[in-house]
């Protein structure tokens, strides 16, 4: 790929053949349009279309404030760009915007639950972008412009906001100017510094640059204190050459002119250029304890590596989410329009945007609970220089900026809708958290912190390899592709995956020295269960599944996936001959199914047929163990077809006394049942039920049958649109887990996350 060097390709946590079929796998691009309402008989035709739909169309004709009841108004931002300034790429058309637009609609739905679509604007003419989009007011409740080069986007954005009575907001702008003002509050506190006397360098003279250096003097910062610079070096007054307006007005008097000697003794270097723009020599002629934030995506102006190389009192933060301390506009913009949307806000102000940074701020300096500390993997970080900001995944995000937001613009008067009970409203942005994000997020994070050696018992298998790399790449530890080198190489050049990379082994079991140690381990377990020593041997020397179980159990490795070429029974039986439940525990499957917002376990859906009453108890107390594992309090709902005790019937009346042995051995987590699934997962049908225990819809369910969970989580797969992990194994020994027969590699690497997650715990 054009301008992918070795150096990219070394630290990248994804293969440009990665982000590709990410892309383009099943519906290429990242987005749907899914409707809200059922469109299914003649009466729902009548009502969304003619002649229903006249009613709200004379309603918002006579009032057009009532658009926001009845139409997807209130809720849908456009994001908006012509391709002229694509992260830190440069100008490379709308076309090739789209995919960075799309990930903006995707990021507004999942961390702030506001809909969005992307809107490419093939010009670079000012007028006409300014007239395409002015036009468009009425389908969005605000305007997310992007990627917009300077000076045009400043015109375009000033314009638009006259123009137009909604929030026009220019993210690289502003979404950027909030993050690193919030970020920079911190840096400041933590060195001793404060905003009038420090000394800023911003290099970069665009729309990133101009907002922030704008921002942080409008908290305070002395404008005779920070120096602009751009590709001719120093903004100095009097300067002519690459000049514009917005450069001009923060022209400093000065006899500096190059960016070197601009950062000699300089306390805080804001990089929103390009890559690489920032040297060594530049950073160790800084102040001591300098800040740097380097901003430039996808690569920053100057790396941690590189800073720590030469200092070692710094305060780094970048754009990218590998580095510690992001500060990247995802933090912002999604929170700060669900804000401005909540209370119908005309405009978002400079007092909203204060308020976002300083609730940005004031975050990173909270004591992290438990319930957040998942998304820091299971660390608790401490409010210093590796920690200035609180990461994208911070489940706090979604509560506390929108209520700044919305707050400020109440009292600003921008709010068309005042929203009277605050905590009320943030208890409501609590409920909006996607756990689909925090879920995974909180599992490959934990892992990536405490990398693992995992088996790929299926070496051979090109999915395999290619689950292997991207395992390697987002350094979640060694992959150990098990199987014949010479079969993995030559598999490995026919499919293109360049397997001779950091974190990857090949391990071939027929000539490993440790096959004698596997052989008799095994045959000591399997001697008074029919076993010869012969069949250990075999098993060992032909058999990857028990090779690589070995290989866990007597830790070479510290968990393993397998299954792709196998049934998943016969997968589990070969494993268990090596590896046997944890003591105390029982062995079941549990599926993750994430959906429209929520997310649930299913179990029992891999192990138990028909479980007995005892069982489906032993079920409950480890499906709940995983739900605590990844980031959730259980409610556990034993589900069957009657819902406490109506109907009533044999299957059901196993499931009641499940939860009579549950009551017996006093579990530490909430469960109930039996009931149906609808008054496990429906508030208001449980409400019918005002003795029920479980304090919300139930978020772990029982299933009373294997089939009935098999049957289950397909259907919500296939017709629900559910993303269902699993069967995750849970209660064995040592940490294994079982794909389904030609799983996709990015399943595979999936599971090999929770094996890596699950180990050890
Ligand atoms: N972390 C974050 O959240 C965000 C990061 N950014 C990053 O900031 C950068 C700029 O984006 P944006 O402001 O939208 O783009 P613009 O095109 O509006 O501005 C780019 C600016 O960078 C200057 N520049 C480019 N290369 C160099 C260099 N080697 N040395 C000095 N100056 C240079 C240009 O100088 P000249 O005026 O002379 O052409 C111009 O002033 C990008 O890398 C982008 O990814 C942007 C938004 C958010
Ligand atoms: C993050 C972002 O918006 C940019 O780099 O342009
Ligand atoms: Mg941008």
């Amino acid at each position: 790929m054009p301008g992918t060097d070795k150096t990219d390709r070394q630290r990248a946590s994804v293969t440009d053949q990665e982000a590709l079929d990410f892309h383009s796998s099943g519906r290429p691009g990242k987005l749907e349009i899914t409707p809200t309402k059922p469109m299914a008989t003649q009466r729902d035709l009548s009502l969304a279309y003619s002649p229903g739909v006249a009613v709200p169309v004379k309603a918002i004709a006579a009032d057009p404030s009532t658009a926001y009841d009845y139409t997807t108004r209130g809720n849908m931002v456009a994001v908006i760009s012509n391709g002229t300034a694509i992260l830190g790429l440069g100008n490379l058309g709308a076309l090739a915007s789209k995919p960075v637009m799309e990930g903006k609609s995707v990021l507004f739905k999942r961390f702030a639950d506001v809909d969005s679509i992307d809107l490419e604007v093939d010009t670079e003419n000012v007028d006409e972008f300014i007239n395409c989009v002015r036009y468009l007011g009425p389908s969005f409740g605000g305007i997310n412009l992007e990627d917009i080069k300077a000076p045009d986007c400043f015109i375009i954005e000033q314009r638009l906001r006259e123009l137009m009575d909604i929030p026009v907001f220019h993210d690289d702008q502003h979404g950027t100017a909030i993050i690193a003002a919030a970020g920079l509050i911190n840096a400041l506190a933590l060195t001793g510094r404060d905003f009038k006397t420090t000394k800023l360098v911003c290099n970069g003279a665009g729309a990133a640059a101009i907002a922030c250096i704008e921002l942080i003097k409008s908290m305070g910062f002395s404008p005779e204190n920070v120096i602009l610079c751009d590709t001719k070096g120093v903004i100095y007054q009097g300067r002519e050459e690459g000049m514009n307006q917005w450069k001009s007005a923060h022209a400093v008097k000065t006899d500096r002119r190059t960016l070197t000697e601009a950062m000699d003794g300089a306390d805080v270097v804001f990089g929103l250029s390009a890559k690489g723009a920032l040297s060594e020599e530049m950073i160790r002629s800084m102040a001591p304890r300098p800040i740097i934030f380097a901003m430039a995506n996808p690569d920053p102006e100057i790396t941690p590596e590189e800073v720590a190389r030469i200092r070692d009192d710094a305060i780094v933060a970048t754009g990218r989410s590998d580095y510690p301390n992001q500060v990247n506009n995802v933090l912002g913009f999604p929170y700060i329009f669900r804000g401005a949307l909540d209370v119908r806000a005309s405009t978002i102000n400079d007092a909203m945007k204060i308020a976002a940074a300083e609730a940005l701020a004031h975050l990173a300096k909270e004591d992290v609970p438990d319930d957040v500390a998942a998304a820091y993997q299971g660390v608790r970080p401490r409010f210093g220089a590796q920690y200035i900001i609180p990461v994208p995944f911070d489940p706090r995000l979604i509560s506390a900026i929108p209520v700044a937001v919305a707050k400020a613009a109440m009292e600003t008067g921008v709010a068309r809708k005042q929203i009277p009970d605050l905590d009320a409203y943030a208890r409501d942005l609590r409920a909006r958290r996607d756990p689909i994000a925090s879920t995974l997020q909180q599992i490959y994070a934990r892992v990536r912190r405490q990398p693992k050696r995992v088996v790929f018992a299926e070496g051979e298998e090109e999915q395999m390899m290619r689950a292997a790399v991207s395992y390697a790449n987002q350094q979640l530890g060694t992959a150990i592709l098990l199987g014949r080198e010479e079969t993995i190489r030559e598999t490995a050049e026919r499919a293109g995956i360049d397997i001779d990379r950091a974190g990857i082994e090949v391990l071939n079991a027929r000539i490993s020295k440790r096959n004698n140690v596997y052989i008799d381990y095994l045959y000591a377990r399997l001697q008074r269960k029919g076993f010869l020593f012969r069949d250990a041997q075999r098993l060992i020397h032909n058999d990857r599944n028990h090779f690589a179980a070995c290989m866990v159990a007597l830790g070479d490795a510290d968990g393993m996936v397998t299954g792709l070429t196998r049934n998943y029974s016969t997968a589990l039986e070969d494993v268990r001959r090596c590896i046997d439940a944890k003591p105390g525990h029982r062995v079941i499957g549990a599926s993750l199914a994430l959906c429209r917002g929520r997310a649930v376990l299913v179990a029992d859906t891999a192990v138990h047929d028909m479980p007995s009453s005892e069982e489906l108890a032993d079920i409950a107390e480890e499906a709940a163990g995983l739900a605590r594992r990844l980031g959730y309090e259980p409610r556990v709902a034993m589900l069957a077809y009657s819902t406490f005790g109506h109907p009533s019937g044999e299957r059901s009346e196993r499931v009641r006394e499940a939860v009579k042995i549950l009551d017996r051995r006093r579990v530490d987590f909430e469960y109930d049942g039996e009931m149906a699934a609808d008054v496990a997962l429906n508030p208001r049908i449980m409400e019918q039920y005002p003795f029920c225990r479980l304090s919300g819809p139930g978020n772990v369910l029982v299933m009373p049958a294997f089939h009935s969970a098999a049957i289950s989580t397909k259907m919500l797969q296939e017709l629900g649109g559910a993303m269902v992990i699993g069967p995750l194994l849970v209660g064995l020994d040592k940490s294994v887990q079982i794909v389904s027969m030609g799983a996709k590699d990015s399943d595979i690497v999936n599971m090999a996350a929770l094996a890596a997650y699950n180990s050890g715990v």
